[in-house]
């Protein structure tokens, strides 16, 4: 497929008309890791080996590696682009403003034990595209050392068109909880609707266009090593996140003319830098590899729970996880809370209440979600952090702890968390924003006393 670049003026209709159009008839290639291959016009790519003296169709192969050569097979992620033009072929980054976006390490604010909660983002000013729109909560770790991780929201009413965005420090899980996002990558276009997850591969460019002139969601920012599926264990060869489910894009190219001018934004140790190339920089005809970007209908994802009794650790809803160098330590895990049956038998159904050496941000794509009967709504999220007490607000304890214990299907609601081995220290517009919650701490005042010793 050769691509427009996205003037917003296509005949015949409105640019998210447009967009919607090709972004129902996208192809896609399927699996998770996988060493994928895609050409957008036949014969693009070389046979038999990645860079021959000159690689066909007068294209520039060039390599885009995710982790460093030398990592064992079973993580090395790697991919061979085939481009009109190579990458290296641009003037000087400059630094340019970086809007609401913050890097790790985080050092705005002192670290804060209480448990917090946000309402979500207000809307964008006119003319705020997803780069534009992104705003850092907080996070953890240091980008410059690959550690730790991000949380962004975002918010935005307008396209990227003449701009493209990759990010050095991390790979980027986009998780749109309102409007649909179609990703034009160097990889080719992915459809991102609420309800799906989209992960871009650090260094990958991208732009978004809006399927539905507005958009709102999350990032998690992933500093350390690449999301990967869960080893299943006991559960057996099947469930949970199911790799057939994971789709990647077909190559598809925009050709310009010579002297457009794009921007590449260029996300580099926490700071925004920016070069105008003249050409766009999603102009790769074909590709092989597993550094590639793409998507996941959470929907799909096989729901384990218990058949008998207690309410299981949420670790059996990991969709993803990023590990770390302690085996079963993961940097962050990517968990969801989908439609599903509880049937425990003397047990109290909803989340436990709990403190964990583990920090949890919370985020609600739709509906509700069972320990919170109030007050966390779609496109907001809650931090608790490392070892602070949370668990079902008051009103939830009540109504559970005295429910009639038949099977229950929860499915009014799709909630997320993003689960990570340090605390997220917050920013300070996320300690200052009107947009944070006062008196969260009520939900567990009243909480009654019923001893009787
Ligand atoms: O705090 C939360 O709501 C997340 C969570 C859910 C759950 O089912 C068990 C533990 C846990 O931290
Ligand atoms: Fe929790």
């Amino acid at each position: 497929m050769v691509l427009g670049t996205g003037d917003g003026s296509g005949e015949g209709g409105t640019e998210a008309e447009e967009a919607r159009k090709t972004a129902e008839g996208l192809g896609h290639l399927t699996g998770f890791g996988n060493q994928h291959s895609s050409e957008a016009v036949p014969g693009a790519l070389p046979l038999g080996r990645n860079a021959p003296q000159r690689a066909p169709l007068g294209l520039y192969a060039e390599q885009l590696s995710g982790t460093a050569f030398t990592e064992p097979r079973a993580h090395n992620r790697r991919s061979w682009l085939y481009r009109i033009r190579p990458s290296a072929a641009h003037p000087r980054f400059l630094r340019t403003g970086n809007g609401g976006l913050r890097g790790a390490p985080f050092t705005e604010t002192e670290p804060d034990p209480n448990r917090l909660r946000w309402n979500p983002l207000p809307d964008p000013p006119r003319g705020t595209d997803f780069v534009a729109g992104l705003w850092t909560l907080g996070g953890n770790g240091d980008a410059a050392q690959r550690t730790g991780m991000a949380v962004h929201l975002y918010a935005a009413d307008t396209s990227m068109t003449d701009r493209v965005f990759g990010d050095s420090d991390g790979e980027l899980l986009i998780v749109p909880e309102r409007g649909g996002l179609l990703l034009h990558t160097e990889f080719g276009l992915l459809r991102a609707e609420p309800g799906h997850v989209a992960l871009i591969p650090r260094g990958v460019r991208f732009r978004v266009v809006l399927l539905d002139g507005q958009a709102r969601g999350y990032v998690c920012e992933n500093y350390g090593q690449p999301f990967a599926l869960p080893e299943l264990g006991p559960i057996g060869a099947n469930g949970l996140a199911n790799p057939r489910d994971f789709l990647a894009p077909v190559a598809a190219y925009e050709d310009d003319a010579d002297g457009r001018s794009v921007q590449v934004l260029n996300k580099f140790c926490g700071n925004l830098w920016a070069a105008d190339y003249g050409h766009s920089p999603l102009d790769v005809v074909a590709w092989h590899g597993n550094h590639v970007p793409y998507v996941y209908d959470l929907r799909r994802f096989n729901v384990m729970g218990t058949v008998s009794y207690d309410h299981p650790d949420p670790s059996i809803f990991t969709v993803l996880t990023s590990p770390s160098d302690t085996p079963g330590l993961a940097g962050v895990d990517f968990v969801v809370f989908a439609p599903r049956w509880l049937v425990g038998e003397d047990t109290f159904r909803p989340p436990y209440f709990h403190r964990n050496v583990m920090s949890e941000y919370m985020g609600l794509i739709e509906g509700a979600y069972d320990a919170k009967a109030e007050g966390f709504v779609p496109g907001g999220g809650s931090l608790h952090n490392m070892m602070s007490a949370h668990g079902p607000d008051r009103e939830t304890f009540e109504r559970a702890s005295s429910a009639e214990l038949r099977p229950q299907k929860i499915d009014d609601g799709l909630a997320f968390m993003f689960e990570t081995r340090w605390p997220v220290i917050p920013t300070a517009q996320a300690l200052q924003a009107e947009h944070l919650q006062s008196g969260y701490d009520e939900v567990w005042q009243g909480l009654q006393r019923h001893f009787r010793p």
